[in-house]
C-alpha cells in the first residue's frame, strides 16, 4: 500500500441530510453508497490496499488508523469486486468519509435536464439470449448443472456524454429504498458504475451478520389486483422456489463455518422493486471470529448461485463459454469494510457502466430445467427498465 498523511476525522453518525450527501456526488470524485442502513460519500483518495485480499485489506486499514488520532471513526475501504473473483478488484481507502441516514426515509426529487437520446444494441440479440437459454437447458440434461444465471446487456451511444449525475438521482428518485451505488471504477477515461440493487450479498455491523439472497421473479403489474395475483403465483411456483433453494443453501452452507447461531428462515418472502417481484431470505447470525471482516464474508460468499450458479464452478464454465461478453463488475460486489470489519456488500445488479457518451447495462435471469427461454427473455427485459427508465429510454 502506498500512504499519505491520515485522513480527517468525520463523526460516525453524522446528522446529514441524505439528499445532501446525494447532491454532493459527481464522478471522478468518489464512491456514493446509500440503502436502508444508511448512507455513505467518499471523496478523494488517501491510499490503495496492495490487494484485495480480505487480510491485506484489513491490514492496510489498521496502519491508516494507527496514524489517525484516538476517538477518529475507523478507515474503511469502498469499491467493487468483479462478477469473476480472480479479476482485479477495484478499492480505495478515501481521504473523506461522509455518512447520512438511509435515503429511503425521504423523497428524491425527479431531477431536471433532457433524458439521454442515443441509439441501443442488444448484446447479445435477444433471439440469440433464448438460444443462450436453450443451450444452458441442454448442458443441464446432460452434465449435472442445477442452475446457472445467464446475461445480456445493451450498449447505448448517446447523442452527448451522458450525465451520470442525473442518472443516480433519477435512480433514487424511482426508489430510494434500494440499495443505490454509484463507485468510480478505474481506466483511462472516468468510468463510472451506477445502479439500484435489491440484493444485499452481506453486512457486518458489531458482531451480526445478514445475508439476503434474492431469486426467483416475476414482473408487476400497474393493477392492483393482478399485481397481487403475480405475486401470489411467485409465491408459490415450484420452479421460482427450487431456484430460490438453491441459492438459499449455498449461502447457509458457506456462511456456517463463519458464523455463529446462523439463522435461516424455512421459507422466503416477497420483495418488490417499483418492477419486480422477488424471492427474498434473510439469514443472519453472529461472527465466530472478530477477525472475520464484512469483506471476508463477501469474498466467501460470492459468487452466490443468485449470479452464478450449482454447482459453482460448471456454473461459471457455462457462463463464460455461452455469454458472448465479460461481465467485468455486474453481477460483481459493491461496498465497503472498516477497520473494525463492520460494512456492506451489496449485488451490482440493475446496473450499468458509464464512459463519456455509452453506457453498458446488463441483466440476467437464474436457468433452471423448469425454465423457459421466452419467459427468461422477458424477465430480463423487465430488468433491464431499470436503468432504460433512469436514462429516459424507451427500448427493451
Ligand atoms: C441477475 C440478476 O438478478 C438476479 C437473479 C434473479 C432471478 O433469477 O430471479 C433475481 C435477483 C438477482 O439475484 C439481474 O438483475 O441481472
Amino acid at each position: 500500500m502506498t500512504s499519505t498523511s491520515p485522513a480527517p476525522h468525520t463523526p460516525r453518525a453524522a446528522a446529514t441530510d441524505p439528499v445532501r450527501l446525494l447532491r454532493s456526488w459527481a464522478p471522478g470524485r468518489g464512491s456514493w453508497l446509500s440503502g436502508p442502513r444508511g448512507s455513505l460519500l467518499t471523496r478523494g483518495t488517501l491510499t490503495r490496499p496492495s490487494s484485495a485480499d480480505p487480510d491485506a485489506v484489513v491490514r492496510c486499514l489498521r496502519e491508516v488508523d494507527a496514524g489517525r488520532p484516538a476517538g477518529a471513526e475507523p478507515a474503511l475501504a469502498v469499491g467493487a469486486l468483479p462478477f469473476d473473483p480472480d479479476a482485479p478488484a477495484h478499492l480505495v481507502v478515501p481521504e473523506r468519509v461522509e455518512r447520512a441516514a438511509p435515503l429511503g426515509t425521504v423523497l428524491v426529487a425527479e431531477p431536471t435536464g433532457a433524458p439521454v437520446s442515443g441509439v441501443l444494441r442488444s448484446v447479445p440479440a435477444p433471439e440469440r439470449y433464448e438460444a443462450m437459454v436453450a443451450e444452458a437447458l441442454a448442458r443441464m440434461a446432460s452434465d449435472g448443472l442445477a442452475k446457472v444465471v445467464l446475461a445480456r446487456g445493451l450498449e447505448v451511444v448517446a447523442d452527448a456524454p451522458v450525465d451520470a449525475v442525473r442518472m443516480v438521482r433519477e435512480l433514487a428518485h424511482r426508489d430510494p429504498r434500494s440499495h443505490l451505488f454509484a463507485v468510480d471504477l478505474p481506466g483511462d477515461t472516468p468510468r463510472t458504475l451506477l445502479g439500484a440493487s435489491p440484493e444485499l450479498l452481506v453486512s457486518r455491523e458489531g458482531a451480526d451478520v445478514v445475508a439476503n439472497p434474492i431469486a426467483g421473479s416475476a414482473a408487476r403489474s400497474p393493477e392492483p389486483a393482478e399485481d397481487r395475483r403475480r405475486a401470489e403465483a411467485l409465491l408459490a411456483s415450484v420452479k421460482d422456489q427450487h431456484e430460490h433453494a438453491l441459492v438459499v443453501a449455498d449461502v447457509a452452507e458457506r456462511l456456517a463455518p463463519l458464523v455463529d447461531g446462523l439463522e435461516v428462515p424455512d421459507a422466503p418472502s416477497l420483495v418488490a422493486t417499483p418492477t419486480l417481484w422477488h424471492l427474498s431470505t434473510e439469514l443472519r447470525g453472529r461472527v465466530a471470529d472478530p477477525d472475520v471482516s464484512a469483506l471476508h464474508l463477501a469474498r466467501a460468499l460470492h459468487p452466490t448461485p443468485a449470479v452464478c450458479g450449482v454447482p459453482r464452478a460448471a456454473a461459471h464454465t457455462a457462463i463464460t463459454e455461452i455469454e458472448p461478453f465479460d461481465r467485468g463488475f455486474y453481477t460483481g460486489t459493491v461496498g465497503w469494510t472498516d477497520a473494525q470489519g463492520d460494512g456492506e456488500w451489496v449485488m451490482a445488479l440493475r446496473c450499468g457502466e458509464v464512459e463519456g457518451d455509452r453506457v453498458r447495462l446488463w441483466a440476467g435471469a437464474g436457468i433452471v430445467p423448469a425454465s423457459r427461454p421466452a419467459d427468461e427473455l422477458a424477465e430480463t427485459a423487465v430488468k433491464l427498465r431499470t436503468l432504460l427508465d433512469a436514462l429516459g429510454l424507451d427500448e427493451a
